[in-house]
């Protein structure tokens, strides 16, 4: 009898399909998350109301719109011009208006439990900011460190953590804020985000060891100065903000260039061909690093009238690669399929990401009958996987998708808890099993 009864963990798991032949496969994957979420903040703040055209819905995104909605902004949505999708409407938020006591709730997003209260600090208002309990040990100290230091009330029960509260009459003067970013790039977007509101705009200074995801920080700049925000770096580590407005704003998002990865990848570890179109031609994502660390692992990569072609050849070699950031789970992914090492550095902050990543990683590497380790900043992958078992997720989606990505050229991944794919793509197992079906999975 014992051998008929299903484990809890075998009814949950998700048996990745595994691609017998070469894939060829076209990929429209969604919106950025990163870009979303910021223009969602700053049509929040405009003088007028703002479009965001195709943006993504996802339960990141869906947080932030739920968050923004609690601090009065009108969101609604509209069909898209080609019908295709749909569009979003922001009203922005008035904020005069007296809020008194409300509730957001951050899911595990770090866009919302990092960007929104540094946002609640203009409104009169009392915020109660909590989250998922994986949220509760990701690093927020820097966040009411700022908060504290521009005369605000916060009530933190347990120092640096959520769930804490945060009571402003709307009005900031600000001037000059120094914050340790060294845990995450966020920690700086934030203040950038809303640091025009304050009376006297904002100089932010970076202190302590380097700031990781600078490409994150450039793409909160750059969105920034396309809504009319003047912000100056007038040395490295510092950031000036002048006093002013957002300028109303209608914008198509990009499509994700981190979530278009594991597609990308799958193209080596199946072998053939997967092409994403929509790809910009300029960007400010990590992801436009695709086609450089791709072809460095052995892939042959184009890109022709906004489409990104990359082929595999069968092999797949080990790369040394430093600041991957949040694509860093996809590449030990392919890493923990290649025929040499692969040492990811650079990337310590990761283990305040959705989970301890580098843990995870060289955890379920080993799990699989490969070898990795751990080093101060980052990790070493030593020898590929070679067998089949549970690929945990720890109710991270980039580690879920990794797991997939092994799935397709090992026999037997079974992926727990697939569905925490849905914090930035919530198609990724129908999207998976149709790349897969190309390869005859
Ligand atoms: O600002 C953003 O949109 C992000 C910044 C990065 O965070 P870290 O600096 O914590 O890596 C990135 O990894 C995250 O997925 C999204
Ligand atoms: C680190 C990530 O997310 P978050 O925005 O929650 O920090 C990520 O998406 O890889």
């Amino acid at each position: 009898m014992g051998s008929s009864i299903l484990t809890p963990e075998s009814t949950s798991d998700w048996l990745a399909p595994r691609a017998h032949g070469l894939i060829d496969a076209t990929v429209q994957v969604p919106a950025s998350k990163s870009l979303t979420n910021r223009y969602l903040v700053l049509a929040a703040l405009a003088d007028g109301p703002s479009r965001l055209r195709k943006p993504l819905r996802s339960r990141d995104s869906d947080l932030m719109i739920e968050a923004l909605r609690v601090l009065g902004a009108g969101i609604d949505e509209l069909d898209s011009d080609d019908g295709a999708g749909q569009d979003l409407l922001i009203t922005p938020i008035d904020r005069s208006a007296v809020r008194g006591e409300v509730t957001v709730d951050c899911g595990l997003a770090g866009t919302v439990m990092r960007f929104v209260p540094p946002l609640a600090a203009l409104l009169n208002a009392t915020v109660l900011f909590d989250g998922d309990p994986a949220a509760r040990v990701r690093p927020m100290a820097p966040v009411v460190t700022a908060l504290k230091d521009l005369g605000l009330h916060v009530q933190d029960e347990e120092a640096g953590l959520l769930p804490f509260t945060v009571a402003s009459t709307g009005s900031v003067a600000g001037a000059g804020l120094r914050v340790d970013s060294s845990g995450s790039s966020q920690f700086i977007s934030a203040w950038l985000l809303v640091g025009a509101f304050f009376e006297q705009g904002l100089r932010i200074e970076h202190v302590g060891n380097s700031v990781p995801s600078l490409d994150h920080i450039h793409m909160t700049i750059a969105t920034l100065r396309e809504v009319g925000v003047q912000v100056d770096e007038p040395a490295p580590n510092q950031w000036l903000v002048h006093p002013g407005s957002v300028r109303a704003f209608d914008v198509a998002v990009e499509r994700d260039l981190s979530n278009a990865g594991p597609f990308l990848a799958a193209a080596l570890a199946a072998g053939g061909t997967v092409r994403v179109p929509d790809w910009p031609a300029q960007t400010t994502q990590v992801g436009a690093r695709w086609p450089e660390i791709l072809t460095r692992m052995g892939a042959t990569t184009s890109y022709d009238d906004g489409v990104l072609t990359v082929k595999g050849h069968g092999t797949i070699k080990g790369i040394d690669l430093a600041d991957a950031s949040e694509l860093a789970p996809t590449v030990a992914a392919l890493g923990a399929l290649a025929s040499s090492e692969t040492r990811l550095t650079g990337i310590g902050h990761l283990r305040g990401h959705e989970t301890d990543r580098l843990a995870a990683l060289v955890a379920e590497i080993k799990a699989l009958g490969g070898d990795a380790e751990e080093l101060a900043d980052g990790i070493l992958i030593r020898r590929p996987v070679d067998r089949g078992g549970v690929f945990h997720s720890y109710e991270d989606h980039r580690m879920a998708t990794a797991g997939a990505i092994i799935g397709l050229a090992v026999d037997g991944v079974r992926v727990e808890d697939i569905g925490t794919t849905a914090k930035t793509m919530p198609d990724f197992p129908g999207m998976w099993q149709e790349l897969a079906a190309t390869g005859g999975a």
